[in-house]
């Protein structure tokens, strides 16, 4: 483990799911933190746009946060269908996830795409949860760490520091498929982002945290959240579930 490590971060992505009914669940979320399931975690849900109003009304007072899971770079405009930083911050959402695989795939987000989202949120007064990662064909043709640190050095907003921003590393391959790499290929890229953030930021970067991404379940949450500059998981399937995502959590209890 590394000495002075960042409060992790346990971020659940609902992705394109959840309807008012899930209420229960965040509720059910909320309980469990509230009595010590996950440890010393900070414990973030990060719901579809629709319900982040009321998952935000629901959750003040609790020990929970509530985000979004993208924004458009600007704060206001003729963008139909967007939403900006600033209108999650005015929803009671404290984090976005800006630059999921996703993201880039479905809607062609590059780099400089990403970044001005990033930036957007700090804009706002967010926190921006800035997710890299390589596909199958990257890691097969051993390309794995230039990918990560050129979308690293592309996406990381200017004003980046350990309050406003977070790195989710997610290999596109390990997302939704139950695949994840072994500890060892999660501590190099993990040490190699931190020394990549330190060469940026300085001493700053030790506090940035790296959460991993991809097929995090409760029965292998304890092994990836022990691995060196692992600061958290970023879920996604597992986080639609209170008890899972608890269970999740509980690797830091
Ligand atoms: O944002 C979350 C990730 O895409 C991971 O999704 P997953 O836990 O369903 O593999």
């Amino acid at each position: 483990m590394t000495a002075n490590r960042p409060r992790p971060l346990v971020a659940g992505n609902w992705k394109m799911n959840g309807l008012t009914k899930g209420v229960t669940e965040l509720d059910a979320i909320a309980t469990g933190v509230a009595a010590g399931e996950a440890g010393s975690a900070e414990v973030l849900v990060c719901p579809p746009f629709t319900l982040v109003s009321r998952f935000a009304a629901q959750a003040a007072g609790q020990h929970i946060k509530i985000g979004a899971q993208d924004c458009h770079a600007k704060p206001s405009g003729a963008h139909t269908g967007d939403i900006s930083a600033e209108m999650l911050k005015d929803a009671g959402a404290t984090y976005v996830i800006v630059g999921h695989s996703e993201r880039r795939t479905d809607h062609g987000e590059n780099d400089a795409t990403v970044k001005a989202k990033a930036e957007a949120a700090l804009r706002a007064g967010l926190v921006a949860i800035v997710c890299i990662g390589e596909t199958r064909a990257e890691r097969e043709s051993g390309k794995t760490l230039d990918v990560v640190g050129s979308q690293l050095a592309g996406s990381l907003p200017a004003e980046a520091n350990a309050a406003n921003t977070v790195i989710a590393y997610e290999p596109v391959w390990a997302i939704g498929t139950g695949l994840t790499p072994t500890a060892a290929d999660v501590k190099q890229v993990h040490d190699f982002i931190r020394a990549r953030l330190a060469e940026a930021l300085g001493e700053e970067g030790n506090g940035v945290r790296i959460l991993y991404g991809g097929s995090v379940k409760p029965g292998n949450a304890a092994e990836l959240m022990g691995v060196d500059n692992v600061d958290g998981a970023l879920v996604g399937g597992a986080s639609l579930k209170a008890e899972d995502f608890l269970g999740i959590a509980s690797a830091y209890r």
